[in-house]
């Protein structure tokens, strides 16, 4: 295992530490005592085997002949595609462990069909020809254990054995007997994150390329949120590198594993802040072998209108206001009218006639109830057809069924449901309430004072849909005009990731995509940036329409090293005083170094220096700083040599290094970063609050070391020591 290094000296003299050994092999230096096997070579086996019992399984899969049981073309297309998604997600990968941890159970278990004691937990289920199970999917509930069990509740298991892998070799295992612990299990703190060699590999791993699955290495806290039931909403407040996000994408797998045919129906969506971020976590969930979620931004899901204009902050959080809601429902309905003539409707030699009043009676029956204003708009002619049914039975003929039709679709009952109830565009709608202000005025009384209506109007009223110069806000209002009119489909589960930031009306617009499903919403109220950032969880649940939902969090954190988090968490009394520091479960302390330069003009060149410095190190590297300054950083990288690249940009061995705006580092990580003055991300944004808390998510980005380099004084939170911060906010 490797040794816990010393505790580094203070900040700005740490040097980055030497890369972690290879957790280690706990068999291979052994000799195995005579007349017993060596389990090393038993396991080797046993992945063998299933890798050749996989094999078999895809070889099934692609001899399937479909012709017999198909009746029909469109059947044939449908089972041809399921037939080569199952043989693609049996490929065997030979970079991915097939399994990763054993379990051996005290007593034999049965299961779901899963008889026997010892279980392989893999990516995915594989079994014999007989059928007997090789690899258990880690998503089964026999392998719950494997992720929760502990020497305090062992969960009827005896041995927890975790494998090792280099590339697709297995190289080592690790013990954990549950219901003995030995000696040397006791003294490495088996059972706990910290006392797993392999756990600790796993998150020094350099951090090359995309997000990766954390399947091997969930943790109990992670674990329960990835499987809590369908039915369920929660919420995941959690410091920066908690695993929120992977806790959301592997509950996804999860869900769809438990319930595949009703969330394959209804569909699932995992919302992210960027496309650059999602294009960082899109290999998770097809890793897992899940390759129907859909992944989208919250401005992609309401693009139902081109966004071409910025709103100054002011207007951007009056129009995230969910007052706005209340506005909208009535602008969308105040093209009701009442009649003011009866309906004439000549059929044969008769005219019936349904007094003016009668109708507005129906009209406002239907603005009483709570549907959709499409479907009450559709209701309406039914409505008025049955009250002339009703006259033509009092005078004695015998209308059917096929009749109401017809006078619901007659002209007369056509013209007075277009006038009374007419047809609403939704963009229209919104276009009206930002360019007239009596419109304005009427729909927004006492609602939105004088000021914050002035607010909302356009300097200059647009002419049309096409033309008005719509912002990211006005996008969002749009969606909720649309769902005035016409109920959003509901999807059966959505996981909202970096929640913290969008606002009540944005919040409304993920809910009613999950208004019949459920949500996974994840955040840190600590890194909320927009100034509409949420200041509490309760509220934006009740926003997303989920006020019942539990708030739970995630304490350990797997990205940033103690070092730098302790540094970072100067800055929490300010930004958030109610959140605690996050800790570590990283055994390495991590490097921090602080570097001021003597003029502005030496900033850059500091800057490029810090990154050639990590260059030298394994990993990624990513250099944030304002999104005003990258230019300059830009041509001081050009000019040194050193190409890099944009954030969503895949980073490679020989491509690490990443130039960010600090407005896209949300979510992302770099083994090493440097920030380049933090003065100038914190005076980029609004006000002061927001600005610390960008600087926050900037230097949480970090795996392994932090560099901050600087000409202005760095924010005084962070020059001073943790503890005179705490009471100085105190003060
Ligand atoms: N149980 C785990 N085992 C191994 N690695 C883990 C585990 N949990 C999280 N990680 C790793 O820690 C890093 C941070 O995870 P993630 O990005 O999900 O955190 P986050 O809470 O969403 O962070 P942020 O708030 O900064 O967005 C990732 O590299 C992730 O793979």
């Amino acid at each position: 295992m490797s040794a816990v290094p010393p505790p580094g000296p203070a900040a700005g003299q740490t040097p980055p530490p030497p890369p972690p050994e290879p957790a280690a092999d706990r068999t291979q230096d052994r000799e195995p005592p005579a007349g017993a096997t060596d389990p090393l070579r038993t396991e080797r086996a046993h992945l063998a085997a299933s890798r050749t019992a996989l094999r078999a399984m895809r070889h099934d899969a692609e001899s399937l002949d479909i012709r017999d049981v198909t009746a029909n073309w469109v059947n044939a297309e449908v089972l041809r595609g399921e037939v080569e998604q199952r043989i693609k997600s049996l490929a065997d990968l030979v970079d991915t462990p097939l399994f990763f941890g054993r379990l051996d159970y005290r007593h034999p278990l049965d299961a779901e069909g899963e008889s026997g004691t010892r279980f392989y937990i893999g990516r995915r289920h594989v079994h014999d020809a007989e059928g007997d199970p090789m690899v258990i999917d880690w998503r089964a509930p026999v392998s719950q254990p494997f992720y929760r069990a502990s020497p305090s509740d062992p969960q009827g298991v005896e041995l927890r054995r975790r494998f090792g892998y280099d590339g697709g070799s297995l190289t080592a295992y690790e013990d954990e007997h549950l219901t003995h612990l030995t000696d040397e299990e006791r003294a490495r703190g088996a059972g706990t994150a910290a006392g797993s060699a392999l756990l600790q590999r796993e998150i020094e791993r350099p951090r090359v390329g995309p997000m990766r699955d954390i399947v091997a290495t969930i943790q109990p806290e992670q674990d329960a949120i990835v499987r809590s039931p369908l039915g369920t909403t929660l919420c995941v407040q959690g410091a920066p590198g908690t695993g929120k996000t992977a806790v959301g994408l592997h509950r996804v797998a999860f869900l769809l594993y438990a319930h595949r045919e009703r969330l394959a129906r209804s569909g699932t969506l995992v919302v992210g802040p960027n496309a650059s971020f999602l294009r960082y976590i899109e290999q998770v969930l097809p890793a897992l072998g899940e390759l129907e979620v859909r992944q989208s931004t919250v401005a992609d899901l309401v693009a139902h209108v081109e966004v071409r204009a910025v709103d100054p902050s002011a207007v951007a959080l009056l129009k995230g206001d969910a007052r706005m809601a209340e506005v909208l429902r009535r602008a969308v309905r105040a093209g009701v009218s009442m009649p003011t003539e009866p309906l004439v409707l000549v059929r044969g030699s008769r005219t019936w006639r349904v007094p003016a009043h009668e109708i507005e009676e129906l009209v406002r029956e239907l603005l009483d109830r709570d549907i959709r204003y499409g479907a009450a708009g559709e209701a309406l002619p039914q409505r008025i057809a049955h009250a002339v049914l009703v006259r033509m039975e009092r005078s004695g003929e015998a209308p059917d069924d096929r009749v109401q039709a017809a006078v619901a679709r007659s002209a007369p009952v056509k013209a007075l449901v277009k006038s009374v109830w007419p047809v609403v565009d939704p963009a229209k709608v919104v276009l009206r309430l930002l360019s007239d202000a009596a419109f304005l005025a009427e729909q927004a009384s006492g609602v939105l004072s004088e000021e914050e209506q002035r607010l909302l109007l356009w300097e200059k009223p647009a002419r049309g849909v096409r033309s008005a110069k719509w912002s990211a806000a006005d996008a969002v209002l749009i969606d909720e005009a649309r769902d005035v009119v016409e109920r959003t489909p509901s999807l059966g589960h959505v996981v909202l990731d970096e929640a913290q930031d969008l606002s009540p009306m944005q919040y409304r617009a993920v809910g009613r995509r999950c208004s019949t499903g459920s949500a996974t919403v994840l955040g840190d109220l600590a890194q909320g940036t927009t100034p509409w950032a949420t200041d509490g969880w309760a509220q934006a649940l009740a926003h997303l329409g989920k006020p019942e939902a539990a708030v739970s969090e995630l304490t350990e954190g797997f990205r940033v090293p103690r070092q730098v988090i302790a540094y970072a968490s100067r800055l929490l009394p300010a930004i958030a005083p109610d959140l605690s520091e996050a800790t570590s479960v990283r055994e390495s302390a991590g490097s921090l170094e602080i570097r001021a330069a003597a003029s502005p003009e030496e900033l850059p060149h500091l800057a490029v220096a810090a990154c050639r410095e990590a260059l030298t190190h394994e990993g990624s590297v990513g250099l944030i700083a304002a999104d005003a300054a990258l230019p300059d950083l830009a041509a001081a990288l050009g000019a040194a040599g050193l190409p890099h690249l944009s954030p969503g940009e895949e980073t490679s061995a020989g491509r690490r290094l990443t130039l960010v705006a600090a407005s896209l580092a949300k979510g992302l990580e770099y083994d090493y970063v440097v920030v380049a003055e933090p003065a100038g991300i914190v005076a980029a944004e609004p006000d002061e609050r927001t600005g610390l808390r960008r600087l926050y998510v900037a230097l949480t980005r970090a795996v392994s070391g932090l560099a901050v380099v600087h000409h202005a004084p760095v924010p005084a939170l962070l020059a001073e020591p943790a503890a005179t911060a705490t009471a100085a906010a105190a003060g």
